[in-house]
C-alpha cells in the first residue's frame, strides 16, 4: 500500500509539518510523531480533509458518539434499526410533513432532553447526514457542541431535514445507516479513516443509489410517494383547474413524479431553513439546481397546460369577439385605404377665409392631430378649434402638397356686389338729388346752417308738419332737391362722418370766419378727400365784425384747399347761418357741383340705399332713416340691411309724412326691418322675403364666426399681450343710446379712453332704452355701470337697478358722459405718489447702545427731522438705506421733531450701519389721484 509522508501532506496543504502532526493527533492518529512519519493513502486523505474542512472523519465521530451517547444510539446501529426507522419514518412522515411549521415551533420549545431524545430516536440518520454535509462541524467541537449544533440545525429543519434527506437523496440516510453499520464494524476492525472517508464521500454520489439494496429502495419509493401526493396538493392549490389532469398524468409516470417530489421537498426546505444552512450545504447546493430545474420543468409543463387551456378557453370565449373586432378592424382598414385614396386625390380644396383646424382637417381628409403636429413642428401652436390664418394655410398647403382656394364667405351675402353687378340701362338713368354732408369744427355753425336751411324750408311752407330729427332731410332749390345728412358736429361722431362721407356726393366744410382752420376742420377735409368727394367751403359767421375770410382762405390753402379766386379749384362761399346771407348761393353751388358730377340713377329698379340712423320706437318697431342712392323703394318691398331684413311696411319723409315711395337721392324713414341695422349699412330691395332672410342670416353667421375667431385666434405673442392685458384694470360698462349714430360715437370715444393701466370694457351696447336685461347683465359683472345717452330708465327698471345696486348714469351731452367716465377711470387708476423732502441731518457721531443698536448724533442741516417719518441714509451721495426714524431725542428727551440748526439723536428702524458723515434725509410721500 502506498504511503505518504506527513511532510508531503504539509507541503501539499501549505501547512507546517508540525501543524499536520497536531491535526493527525487530533484525529486520533497518535502514531504520527514526526514529519517523516508515513500514513496510508486513506489516512492521508482523511488528514487532508480534516485540515481543509475541519471535518472529523466519520469513524472518529462515530467513535466519540458511541462513547458519549446512550444505548439507544448504539441500538440505532443495529441491523434491523434502519428498517424499523424507515417504517417509523413512513408512519411519521405525513405528520411531519403536514405540521412542518408548528413542529418547528414546538421543537424549539422542547427541552434539551426531549431534543436529545428526538435526535437519538428519530434523527440519528440526520445526525450522520449532517455530519456528512455540514462544513461547520469542527473536530475541535466537543460532543456537546456537536449535539447543540445538530439541534440548532434541526430546529429550523426539524423533520423537514429528514424529508430533505429522503427526498433529496432518499436512499442516503439508509445508505448512511448501512454504511454506519459497516463503519461501526470497521471501527471494531480498526479500519483506516481514509477508507471510511472515501466511502462516506461516495455516499453522496446519487448514481450509487442504484447499487443499494432493493429493500431499502422500495422503502424509499414508498416514502417518496407521500411527498408526491403532498406536492400534488400543493400544485393542486396552485393549478386548481388542472389538478385532476395532473393526477391522471402523474400516476403512470413515476419517475417525473419522483423528481417533482424531490424538488417540492427541496423548495419546502428552502422555505423553512435558514439560508445560511443552505449556503453551507454544498451538497444541497449541488443537488438543488437539478431538482429545482425539474420542478420548474414540471411547473412549466403544468403552466403550459394551464396556459394552453387558458389560451384555448380565451380563444373559445372570445373567438367571436376577436373575429368581430378583427372584422371591424378589417372593415376600418378597408375604409382607411379609401380615405387614403381620397387624401391622395385631394389636390385642391376650397375653404372659407375663416376656417378652424378641425374643419380644415376634415376638408383635407386628415386627422386634426396631424394638422396640429405639422404646425407644431413649424413652431405654430394651435388647438383643433383654432382658426388658421393665411400663413398657417400657406404652410399647410406646402406640407400636404395641396392647392388651397380661399373662398370669401362674405361674397355669399354680399348683396351689394350682386346689386352692382346688374348694370343699369343708360336710357333708364335720370338725374338724382345730391346728398350733402356738412362737416366742420365745433361751434363753427353746422347746426345753425342746417337749421337755417330746414327752417327756411318750413318757413317758406313748402311742406307742413313738425320738423323732427331723422338724421337727414331734403330741401328744394330751383325745383331740384338736395338731401342733407344731419351730422352733429362733435369729434365723437367721426366714425359716423366717415360713413356719411361714403354716401355723400358733396361735402360742405364750414369754417368760422372769426376762428379759422381748426383741428376738426383738417380732419373733415381729410375724410372728404379720402372719400374723393367734392368739397365746398362755407366761410361762416360773416356777419361778425371779427370775421376774417382771408384767415380761413390762407389756413385752408396750407392744406391744399385753394380758393378759385386765389387760382385754386375750390368754391369758397361766405355765409352767415345766423342771418342767412350767402346760403342760397351755397345751395346753388351745390347743385352746380351735382351737375358736374352728373349724378344719375335708375328709378326703375329695386332700391339701393344707405342707413343713416336707426332706432327702436315704441309701437313702430325698427325705424331706419335711409337715403336711396339708386332705384326706388316702395312700400311692400322686401329689403335686407346687414343682419336685418324685412318688408317695408311704411315710408315717411323727413317731415313725418307717409309716402309711398322713395326715389333716388331722397331720404326717408322706413318701418318694417327685423332688427336695428347699423349706421352706414347698405340696404337693398330683393325679390322676396326668403332671399332677404337668406342674406341676413348668412351675414349673421359670418359675423358670429368672425367674432368667435377673434376670441380664439391667439398667437403666442398675442397671448402674452393678453396676459399682460389681464393686469389691466377695466371698467365694465353697458352703453345704451337713443340712436345708432350716437351709440357708435360714444363707443368709439370710450374705447379711446385707455392707457397702460386701465381701459373701458363695453360689455354690451345697444340702441334703445335701458331694460331689465341690461340691469341683469350689469349686476352679473363686478363694478359695471350703465351709461345711457338720451335714454332714461323707467320705473320698473329703476327699481330693479336699486335692488341690484346697479348704477345707471344718463346723459344728453356726450362730453359730460366722457368726463364722468374719465373721472371713474381716474379713481380706478393707481394714485400718483410723489415725495416731498422735509429735512436733512448730518451724522456727526455714531453711538452703539446695547440692545437698542446704533444711535446717530446728528445736526439738522435743513428743514426738520420728524419721528416716524420716512428717511433715507445717504453716503457720498448714494442712498444706502430707506426706512423710518425709530427714535428721536434731544438730549435725554424724546421729541417729535427737531428743526434746522439743532442737534439730536436719531435711531433708524432696522439699520445699524450708520457712519459719521452720512446724511439722513427725511421725506413724506404724497398720493395724488391719477387722471386719464
Ligand atoms: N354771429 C354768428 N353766430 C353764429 C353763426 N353760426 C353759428 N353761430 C353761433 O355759433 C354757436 C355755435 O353754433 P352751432 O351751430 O351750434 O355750431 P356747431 O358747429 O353745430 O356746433 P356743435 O354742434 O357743437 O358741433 C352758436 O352760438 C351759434 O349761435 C353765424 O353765422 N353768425
Amino acid at each position: 500500500m502506498a504511503e505518504v509522508r506527513i511532510s508531503e501532506i504539509a507541503l501539499e496543504l501549505g501547512y507546517s509539518s508540525k501543524e499536520i502532526i497536531e491535526k493527525a493527533n487530533e484525529m486520533g492518529l497518535k502514531k504520527i510523531k514526526a514529519q517523516n512519519s508515513a500514513v496510508s493513502m486513506e489516512e492521508a486523505e482523511a488528514i487532508y480533509n480534516y485540515v481543509q474542512t475541519g471535518e472529523l472523519p466519520q469513524k472518529l465521530k462515530t467513535k466519540s458518539k458511541i462513547h458519549s451517547k446512550p444505548k439507544k444510539e448504539i441500538e440505532i446501529l443495529d441491523d434491523e434499526e434502519p428498517i424499523k426507522k424507515s417504517k417509523k419514518e413512513k408512519a411519521d412522515k405525513p405528520k411531519a410533513q403536514k405540521t412542518v411549521k408548528p413542529k418547528k415551533e414546538s421543537v424549539s420549545k422542547k427541552t434539551q432532553e426531549q431534543k436529545e431524545e428526538d435526535l437519538n430516536s428519530v434523527k440519528e440518520p440526520e445526525e450522520i447526514k449532517n455530519e456528512e454535509v455540514k462544513k461547520e462541524t469542527k473536530e475541535t467541537t466537543s460532543k456537546k457542541d456537536i449535539k447543540t449544533e445538530i439541534k440548532e440545525e434541526l430546529k429550523p429543519q426539524d423533520k423537514d431535514e429528514i424529508k430533505t434527506t429522503k427526498s433529496k437523496n432518499s436512499e442516503t440516510p439508509k445508505k448512511e445507516i448501512s454504511k454506519e453499520k459497516e463503519s461501526e464494524s470497521r471501527i471494531k476492525k480498526v479500519e483506516s479513516l481514509a477508507s471510511l472517508s472515501l466511502k462516506k464521500r461516495r455516499g453522496l454520489v446519487i448514481v450509487k443509489k442504484k447499487d443499494e439494496p432493493k429493500e431499502e429502495e422500495k422503502t424509499e419509493v414508498k416514502a417518496k410517494k407521500e411527498p408526491t401526493q403532498r406536492l400534488n396538493i400543493g400544485l393542486d392549490e396552485i393549478f386548481s383547474n388542472t389538478s385532476s389532469n395532473l393526477k391522471k398524468k402523474k400516476s403512470p409516470k413515476k419517475q417525473p413524479l419522483n423528481t417533482r417530489k424531490e424538488s417540492a421537498t427541496k423548495i419546502e426546505i428552502l422555505d423553512d431553513r435558514d439560508i445560511k444552512d443552505v449556503e453551507i450545504d454544498d451538497e444541497s447546493e449541488v443537488v438543488l439546481p437539478d431538482l429545482t430545474l425539474s420542478a420548474i420543468n414540471v411547473e412549466n409543463q403544468q403552466k403550459e397546460i394551464k396556459q394552453q387551456k387558458v389560451y384555448r378557453s380565451a380563444q373559445n370565449k372570445f373567438t367571436n369577439q376577436e373575429t368581430r373586432s378583427i372584422s371591424r378592424g378589417v372593415r376600418k382598414k378597408h375604409k382607411k385605404p379609401v380615405k387614403k385614396d381620397e387624401e391622395i386625390s385631394v389636390s385642391s380644396i376650397d375653404i372659407p377665409k375663416e376656417i378652424r383646424v378641425y374643419e380644415f382637417a376634415d376638408k383635407l381628409g386628415k386627422q386634426p392631430s396631424e394638422i396640429i403636429s405639422k404646425l407644431f413642428m413649424l413652431g405654430l401652436m394651435v388647438t383643433k378649434n383654432d382658426f388658421l390664418d393665411e400663413d398657417a394655410l400657406e404652410i399647410l398647403a406646402d406640407e400636404f402638397n395641396v392647392t388651397i382656394n380661399i373662398i370669401d364667405e362674405a361674397l355669399k351675402f354680399d348683396y351689394t356686389k350682386d346689386y352692382d353687378e346688374t348694370k343699369d340701362d343708360e336710357k333708364d338713368l335720370v338725374l338724382r338729388a345730391p346728398v350733402v354732408t356738412i362737416m366742420g369744427h365745433v361751434d363753427h355753425g353746422k347746426t345753425s346752417l342746417l337749421d337755417y336751411i330746414r327752417n327756411s324750408r318750413v318757413a317758406t311752407g313748402e311742406a307742413g308738419g313738425i320738423t323732427q330729427h331723422v338724421g337727414a332731410y331734403m330741401v328744394e332749390k330751383n325745383g331740384r332737391k338736395i338731401t342733407f345728412i344731419d351730422t352733429p358736429g362733435h369729434e365723437a361722431f367721426t366714425a359716423m362722418r366717415e360713413r356719411g362721407a361714403e354716401v355723400t356726393d358733396v361735402v360742405i366744410i364750414i369754417v368760422a370766419a372769426d376762428d379759422g382752420v381748426k383741428p376738426q376742420t383738417k380732419e373733415a377735409i381729410a375724410h372728404a378727400k379720402a372719400a374723393n368727394v367734392p368739397i365746398i367751403i362755407a366761410i361762416n359767421k360773416m356777419d361778425k365784425p371779427t370775421a376774417n375770410p382771408d384767415l380761413v382762405k390762407s389756413g385752408l390753402s396750407e392744406l391744399g384747399i385753394l380758393p378759385i379766386d386765389w387760382g385754386g379749384e375750390y368754391e369758397f362761399v361766405p355765409i352767415s347761418a345766423k342771418t342767412g346771407t350767402g346760403i342760397d348761393e351755397l345751395l346753388e353751388i351745390v347743385l352746380l357741383q351735382a351737375d358736374i358730377l352728373e349724378l344719375k340713377a335708375n328709378p326703375k329698379r329695386m332700391a339701393k340705399a344707405t342707413v343713416i340712423e336707426s332706432s327702436l320706437k315704441k309701437g313702430l318697431g325698427t325705424v331706419a332713416t335711409i337715403i336711396v342712392q339708386n332705384g326706388t323703394l316702395n312700400i311692400g318691398d322686401n329689403v335686407v340691411a346687414g343682419v336685418s331684413y324685412g318688408r317695408v311696411r311704411a315710408i315717411m319723409d323727413d317731415k313725418g309724412n307717409h309716402i309711398k315711395k322713395l326715389s333716388p337721392g331722397e331720404c326717408g324713414v322706413i318701418i318694417g326691418l327685423s332688427e336695428v341695422p347699423e349706421s352706414g349699412e347698405t340696404l337693398i330691395g330683393v325679390e322676396d322675403e326668403k332671399t332677404a332672410k337668406d342674406y341676413a342670416s348668412k351675414k349673421h353667421d359670418y359675423l358670429r364666426q368672425k367674432e368667435l375667431s377673434k376670441s380664439t385666434k391667439v398667437s403666442l405673442e398675442e397671448l402674452g399681450a393678453k396676459i399682460a392685458e389681464g393686469e389691466l384694470k377695466t371698467l365694465p360698462v353697458i352703453v345704451k343710446a337713443d340712436v345708432g349714430g350716437s351709440l357708435e360715437a360714444i363707443k368709439a370715444s370710450l374705447e379711446k379712453l385707455r392707457n397702460d393701466e386701465i381701459k373701458v370694457d363695453i360689455i354690451h351696447s345697444g340702441v334703445g332704452g335701458i331694460t331689465q336685461n341690461d340691469i341683469g347683465l350689469a349686476s352679473a359683472s363686478e363694478n359695471c355701470i350703465i351709461l345711457g345717452f338720451n335714454v332714461r330708465p323707467t320705473g320698473d327698471v329703476k327699481e330693479r337697478a336699486k335692488e341690484r345696486g346697479v348704477e345707471i348714469k344718463t346723459y344728453n351731452v356726450i362730453y359730460t358722459l366722457l368726463d364722468d367716465v374719465k373721472a371713474i377711470l381716474g379713481g380706478l387708476m393707481s394714485p400718483i405718489i410723489s415725495e416731498e423732502e422735509i429735512g436733512q441731518a448730518e451724522i456727526r457721531q455714531v453711538i452703539n447702545v446695547p440692545k437698542i443698536g446704533q444711535i446717530a448724533g446728528c445736526m439738522v442741516t435743513d428743514g426738520n427731522i420728524t419721528r416716524g417719518a420716512d428717511i433715507r441714509v445717504i453716503r457720498d451721495g448714494v442712498v444706502k438705506f430707506e426706512g423710518k426714524v425709530s427714535s428721536l431725542r434731544r438730549f435725554k428727551d424724546d421729541v417729535k421733531e427737531v428743526s434746522k440748526g439743532f442737534e439730536c439723536g436719531v435711531g433708524i428702524e432696522g439699520y445699524n450701519d450708520m457712519q459719521v458723515g452720512d446724511y439722513i434725509e427725511s421725506f413724506v410721500k404724497r398720493e395724488e389721484q391719477a387722471t386719464i
